[in-house]
């Protein structure tokens, strides 16, 4: 079997039988076991042991041996679906309310079987807080089977989709739990793609008590999965929410220029931290099966020191009595106590691990490791005094007569056979005072193949396992060979399939971490270049002690970058360092006003040729006085309305496609970061879209945004209707609704706009055309618009489709005719009354304070101004046309909020003694056409 195709028998080389053909046609194994119950229509039987695991572990002593079968056993199995539902969400009750009686009430005391297997009822997970996480199990050939199980399957999926639910593994929820989140506090998440545990902190945030005055910084290195990340938290709608993208262990530490905290901290720093580091990832292993054949000890051991970097780095950005939450999903004790044990060494007593044991009393786990071993391919070490003649050890790895008193036992391992979970690796970390002085650099001087002897040592290993190998497979040899044909899998695999939840794969994190590396060095050289280019410019007597002035440029420039702390470059004062930090003085003076001068885009523009900003848009304050005017006057907002004067852009336009709302907290981070040190991918909450209007019919052309509605609905005076619940539910089935014929709008374009257009006098009877169709164009202008959020509306005809042959055209338009549904419209007299008052162009639909109220659905004034989706009133953003309105949500938002009425009115008539028959009809009664 030549190296490349190791693959396939990499984990199952050890028990002999190699190079039997597998149900899945890859070569190699021993007949390794299948798993044992397939969870999808197209799964594949994959390996599902691997020798070297089981032998390592079992050293390791992970489990307790007379739990070692359930274990190794858990880990071949499945994992069941968990979902968490959004806790801060009004609907929250109202979810798990609708899960207990509308699912569970269908599940009887008998048990349920199918095809001859008894399944597990949906039910939520004892230890998490108020019923708010769940967990099924159950394969997609059962759910097929199981009409009640279906129709969970698609409720869960909607649910997902709109930001009420997420689907989460049950020990992933659990980091966010422990790091103890209040409304107040500044929270980074360092490694957070794709973001369930983002979204898990947002909520916490706004959990209250009291409004959100803190934010969520999403990091991650990753810049394709910090896309990820602004789709996970753009769910939630939270402007108190900025994503990063960057090295974690290179996060800037930026100069504190808050004036209430400028004297007490010289930095801005966070109250929480979560360190939910890359690592092998081997916990995840019954839901990514195909770790099984990729496993070595190569993983872990190549991970640990980014993993010591990343947490030494947030050791630097948190705040005196904040909290740092360190986890991982591997059992591994390099990646876990090793990690945990050589912060505090370094920390030198500013870090206590927190005794958490009496919080989450029901989930279950067990204490940390006060020993571990290491083990590079093939010998075990138990000191670093032996783990010196290793391969590729770092003495960080090692436990000593130190970390034998560190109360390693607060550590929390959670194995996947206690609660049918996945496995997973948690500690609580409090920096108890500040640190002594600068972290020392994490290297790799003390690697132990970096000596001679060592070097030797090893070769002389592999040549004797080599030569074992040709032997025999005794164990050894088999070890080593295992190892070979796991790096050439590692390197065959690249960017294989991620795991479920997408947590990145350890081998391809341990390829990033070399590559990261040198992308770092990039970067610090670039911001040596840029500090260069500066010196340059500086008048000749500046140039007194360039070597001076250099060192010093580079240890700001680390400290910047975060590669090293700022002390370092500070170790090297002379005139130079004197004089940059008076200039920094005046740079870092005050803290600036909100405005073009913040981040206006010119900084970062004029770093494009620097590799740190390559790809990533600017940040720019939205202060268009006219263009702002113009929103306020058209949505009657309050001078007081914040939204306003919070916005930024993306771009240095003069009309922006999309303005962003961001909360204070945002907005502080923005003005601290002076030097526009931090690569922003997202920020805040879209709150406008721009509407191009051709005919300058209407005066403001920002259209609002459903996900940033909730945050500007308290200040909307102008624009807003409130249709009665039947015309809300026909908007939202037909989503364009049309308007009796005295109230549509027989606008003409104002002279200077019709000039400015070329109109042309047959527009009158193209409007009137339009008018008739339903304002079908406007729908399609609306769609496109709505561009990402719905995607569901047809896109405007193209040339080609023009082009069509007429009667080809001609029978698509029958086609279309007849899958109309009949054609709603709106008749309410109070309707029509306040629809008087609105204008054309966007405008916003609410339900009737006491319809809200009847239904339970949340009335205005009611709801926590946090500007979050899920705490809002019941509302939609609509684009009022001539003739017609059209509702501006996705699809999948509607039939939500469908589903939410159809159901409280059910609620409503089952309370009145009212038939549910007799209830359904009523929700769903037409509306007049
Ligand atoms: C375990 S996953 C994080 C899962 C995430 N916390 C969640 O709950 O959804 C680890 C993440 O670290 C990122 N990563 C890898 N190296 C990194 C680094 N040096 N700095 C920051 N993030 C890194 C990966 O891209 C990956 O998204």
């Amino acid at each position: 079997m030549g190296r490349g195709r190791g693959r396939g028998g990499r984990g199952g080389g050890r028990g002999g039988g190699r190079g039997k053909r597998q149900w899945n046609g890859s070569e190699g194994g021993d007949g390794a076991e299948r798993s044992v119950r397939p969870r999808t229509d197209n799964w594949q039987p994959a390996i599902v042991s691997n020798g070297l695991f089981e032998e390592y572990y079992k050293g390791q002593d992970i489990c307790p041996p007379e739990e070692w079968d359930a274990f190794v056993a858990s880990l071949k199995r499945p994992l069941p679906i968990t979902f968490r539902i959004n806790g801060q969400g009004k609907f929250a009750d109202r979810l798990v309310a609708r899960l207990e009686s509308n699912f569970m009430q269908q599940f009887t005391e008998e048990p349920v079987v199918i095809d001859g297997e008894e399944i597990e009822k949906p039910h939520p997970l004892a230890w998490y807080p108020d019923k708010l996480a769940w967990q099924m199990n159950f394969s997609r050939a059962q759910l097929r089977k199981l009409p009640v199980l279906e129709e969970l399957h698609e409720f869960i999926k909607r649910e997902n989709e709109t930001g009420s639910i997420t689907r989460q593994e049950a020990v992933s929820m659990v980091p966010p739990l422990f790091l103890d989140v209040e409304p107040h506090h500044r929270v980074l998440d360092m490694c957070a793609a794709p973001g369930s545990k983002t979204f898990q902190l947002l909520e916490a945030l706004h959990g209250g008590p009291g409004p959100a005055t803190g934010l969520v910084v999403a990091n991650d290195a990753d810049a394709r999965r910090c896309n990820l990340l602004t789709h996970q938290t753009k769910r939630m709608c939270s402007p108190n929410v900025l994503v990063t993208n960057h090295e974690a262990q290179a996060f800037p530490l930026l100069r504190n220029l808050l004036p209430e905290s400028k004297e007490a901290e010289k930095h801005f720093l966070f109250d929480r931290i979560l360190c939910d580091v890359p690592c092998s990832g081997d916990g995840t292993l019954r839901k990514a099966p195909d770790i099984w054949r990729r496993w070595g000890t190569a993983n872990g051991n190549g991970l640990h020191s980014l993993q010591l970097k990343i947490t030494l780095r947030a050791c630097e950005l948190l705040r005196v009595g904040g909290r740092l939450v360190y986890s991982t999903c591997t059992f591994n004790p390099i990646e876990d106590e090793a990690v945990v044990a050589e912060v505090l060494r370094r920390t030198k007593g500013a870090f206590e691990l927190v005794d958490v044991s009496d919080h989450l009393p029901l989930l279950r786990r067990l204490p940390g490791k006060q020993r571990w071993r290491v083990k590079d391919r093939n010998t075990w070490f138990d000191t670093w005094e032996e783990g010196q003649k290793g391969i590729k050890l770092d003495p960080t790895m090692f436990p000593d007569e130190e970390s034998d008193k560190m109360p390693l036992h607060r550590c929390m391992r959670f194995l996947p056979h206690h609660q049918d979970t996945g496995g997973f690796f948690v500690c609580v970390l409090e920096k108890v005072k500040e640190l002594e002085g600068p972290l020392e650099p994490v290297t790799l001087d003390h690697r132990s193949t970096r000596t001679k002897e060592a070097k030797a040592e090893q070769r002389a290993q592999q040549q004797a396992a080599k030569a074992g190998a040709a032997e025999g497979p005794a164990a050894e040899g088999a070890a080593a060979e295992g190892a070979t044909a796991e790096d050439a899998a590692v390197k065959e695999e690249g960017d294989g399939a991620a795991p479920m939840e997408a947590e990145a794969p350890a081998e391809q994190a341990a390829v990033k971490e070399e590559q990261a590396e040198v992308k770092q060095e990039e970067e610090r050289a670039a911001v040596k270049e840029e500090r260069a280019a500066e010196v340059k410019e500086e008048p000749a007597e500046a140039k007194e002690e360039p070597e001076a002035e250099v060192k010093a440029e580079a240890g700001e420039a680390a400290a910047a970058d975060g590669g090293k702390s700022e002390g370092e470059g500070g170790q090297k004062v002379g005139y130079w360092k004197r004089r940059r930090e008076a200039e920094q003085e005046a740079l870092y003076g005050e803290l600036p006003e909100w405005g073009p001068a913040i981040r206006g885009g010119a900084a970062t523009r004029a770093k494009e040729g620097n590799s740190r900003y390559r790809g990533v848009d600017p940040v720019v304050p939205y202060v268009d006085e006219q263009q702002l005017a113009a929103m306020r006057a058209f949505y009657g907002l309050a001078p007081d309305c914040p939204v306003p004067h919070a916005l930024i852009a993306r771009s240095t336009e003069a009309r922006p496609k999309k303005l962003h709302y961001v909360s204070p907290a945002v907005r502080d981070v923005l003005r601290v970061d002076v030097r526009e040190q931090l690569k922003i991918i997202g920020a805040g909450v879209k709150t406008w879209e721009r509407q191009d209007d051709k005919d300058g019919l209407v005066p403001c052309c920002y259209r609002i945004a459903q996900d940033g509605l909730p945050a500007l609905l308290p200040h909307l005076t102008k624009q807003r209707f409130t249709p009665t619940v039947d015309e809300l539910l026909a908007l939202l089935e037909h989503r364009n609704v049309a308007l009796p014929a005295a109230h549509q709008l027989h606008m003409t374009k104002p002279a200077a706009a019709a000039a400015a257009t070329d109109v042309t006098a047959d527009e009158a009877a193209a409007d009137a055309a339009e008018a008739e169709a339903g304002e079908q164009q406007q729908q399609e202008e609306g769609g496109a618009a709505e561009g990402e959020q719905a995607g569901a509306q047809p896109p405007a005809a193209t040339g080609e489709q023009q082009a069509a042959p007429a009667a080809q055209q001609q029978q698509q338009q029958q086609q279309q005719q007849q899958d109309k549904k009949p054609r709603a419209a709106l008749g309410d007299a109070l309707t029509l009354e306040q629809l008087k008052l609105v204008t054309m162009g966007c405008c916003v639909a609410l339900l009737r304070p006491e319809d809200a109220a009847s239904l339970d659905l949340g009335a205005e004034g009611e709801g926590d101004d946090s500007g979050l989706a899920a705490a809002a009133p019941f509302s939609i953003a609509c684009w009022r046309g001539r003739a017609s309105i059209n509702i501006l949500v996705s699809k999948q938002e509607a039939a939500q909020m469908i589903e939410r009425i159809t159901e409280a009115r059910a609620k409503l008539a089952a309370k009145a003694g009212q038939p549910a028959a007799a209830a359904a009809a009523a929700a769903a009664e037409p509306v007049a056409a």
